[in-house]
């Protein structure tokens, strides 16, 4: 059976948007669009990891205002667990370091993306 791989995302709002940001060309989901996190060390809590990938990827700090829900989808790869947190912004702006393109949409811009299918459940739950 596949091994669970457990990952953290932040829904980042600012001023009624969110912050998306879309895949580099990396092996899995190339140019799909995100919520920036990524994958929980050993050892680590959901909180920790969350705080460390943003500060790699954004290079900016976050508030973990209170954690949204959790969606697994089946890849080819593997199995994906995703814990979505809602966050916000301490004082400096992302910037985008590791992604391809990161942009701030109002809810109702988010379905026009391609989003990793893990992420479908997130966006469905910001539109209601
Ligand atoms: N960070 C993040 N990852 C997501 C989302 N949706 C989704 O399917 N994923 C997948 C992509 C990756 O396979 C995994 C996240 O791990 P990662 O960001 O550390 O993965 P990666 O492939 O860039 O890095 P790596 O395996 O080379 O270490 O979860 C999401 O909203 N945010």
């Amino acid at each position: 059976m596949d091994k669970i791989i457990h990952v953290v995302a932040a829904v980042i709002a600012k001023d009624g948007k969110f912050l998306c940001a879309q895949r580099c060309n990396t092996k899995y989901l190339a140019y799909k669009w995100e919520f920036p996190g990524g994958k929980v060390e050993q050892g680590e809590q959901l909180n920790e990891a969350l705080i460390r990938e943003i500060k790699e990827e954004l290079g900016c700090s976050i508030l973990i205002k209170y954690h949204l829900l959790t969606t697994e989808h089946h890849y080819d790869f593997g199995i994906i667990n995703i814990d979505a947190f809602f966050c916000e912004l301490v004082d400096e702006s992302p910037k985008c370091l590791e992604h391809n393109e990161i942009r701030w949409l109002e809810a109702k811009e988010l379905p026009a993306l391609d989003w990793a299918e893990a992420d479908l459940p997130v966006v469905s739950f910001l539109l209601k």
